[in-house]
């Protein structure tokens, strides 16, 4: 069995490679940017034709948040466009699509873990192209999983763990916002949670298929708790001022709350995430082991 998946060097995609390896009878083929462009018009579709994949997984995106405030077309181009190329694609060779979203798709408001029938309403150009790009995805490929995940962090590429550790050996003191509430994710255990489904589905049992579930780390940190396990996990003596929103000015607003309840997935498939200190912990190991 052949699984496609795109946007190669990314986070979610190099931590597929690593879970997936040496997976019994399953084959991973990864595209790059150049080979599948989600940007330009009619890639993806010519790049999946010739793959001829049994299940495609879009981990391609623009996910430069702040950036996208000024370049939202572009944006919308690869993450609500393509995205629907790619499962129109993957519907054209009869393959079921597994699609990545955000908890930048919610406002933010909320004070209980949110679950997947709450309204979205994003606050910013990322959040709205990737909002747009889950319905692109529903409409193209009936034969769909949408997971939104969240503040995803690991070994590879950028994210919020690895700032953290490089500001830390620059300065002493960090200040870090704490009235913004997630679910730090490890796309370690992200890619894990996407091939159990995945060989699920390849093995024919597609039941639960056709909707969109929350697939994060377990339990719920502010960034500014995030950022002091980081350094406790790391050894590192620096301190994390808890700071409020209006005292870190950024390009796009980010949601308050976005918490996401994992309950939908471990009742339609028993399978669902850790808790997210525990996860991030070989990441934090590996990190500060290569420095
Ligand atoms: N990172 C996060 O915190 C979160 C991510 N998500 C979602 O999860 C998915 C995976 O995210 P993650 O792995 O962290 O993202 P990354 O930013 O690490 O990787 C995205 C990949 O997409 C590629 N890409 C960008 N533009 C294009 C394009 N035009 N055509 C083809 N490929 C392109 C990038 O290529 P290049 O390497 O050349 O830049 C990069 O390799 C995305 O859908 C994202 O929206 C959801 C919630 C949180
Ligand atoms: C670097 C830094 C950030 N912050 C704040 C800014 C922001 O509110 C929060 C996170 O900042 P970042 O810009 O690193 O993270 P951001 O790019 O907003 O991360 C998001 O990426 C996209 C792709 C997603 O889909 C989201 O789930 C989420 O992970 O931390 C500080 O308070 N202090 C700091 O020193």
């Amino acid at each position: 069995m052949k699984i496609l998946v795109t946007g190669r060097d990314g986070q979610v995609a190099r931590s597929l490679a690593e879970r997936g390896a040496g997976l019994a009878g399953v084959e991973l083929v990864f595209a790059a940017r150049p080979d599948c462009d989600l940007a330009e018009p009619g890639s993806a579709a010519a790049y999946v034709a010739t793959v001829k994949p049994d299940l495609v997984v879009n981990a391609a995106a623009y996910t430069a948040v702040d950036k996208a405030e000024t370049e939202e077309a572009l944006a919308y181009r690869v993450n609500a466009e393509g995205a629907g190329e790619v499962a129109a694609a993957a519907a054209a060779v009869g393959a079921p699509v597994i699609h990545l979203s955000t908890d930048y798709v919610y406002d933010g408001s909320g004070d209980a873990p949110l679950t997947e029938d709450r309204a979205i309403a994003p606050l910013g150009a990322y959040g709205r192209t990737k909002a747009s790009g889950e319905d692109q995805v529903r409409t193209a490929n009936p034969d769909h999983l949408i997971l939104r995940t969240a503040w995803v962090h690991s070994p590879f590429g950028h994210n919020f763990v690895k700032t953290m550790l490089r500001l830390s050996a620059e300065r002493d003191e960090l200040s870090v916002v704490a009235d913004q509430r997630g679910s730090p994710t490890s796309a370690l255990d992200l890619a894990g949670v996407i091939l159990a489904l995945a060989e699920r589905r390849l093995g024919g049992d597609a039941r639960g298929w056709g909707e969109t579930y929350h697939a994060a780390g377990a339990g719920e940190a502010s960034w500014a708790e995030f950022a002091a396990e980081i350094m406790r996990q790391a050894g590192a003596t620096i301190q994390i001022r808890p700071i409020a929103t209006a005292d870190y000015p950024t390009p796009a607003r980010r949601p308050a709350w976005s918490v996401l309840s994992g309950a939908k997935l471990r009742g339609a498939f028993g399978i669902g995430l850790g808790d997210w200190e525990e996860a991030l912990l070989p990441v934090v190991a590996r990190l500060v082991g290569e420095r």
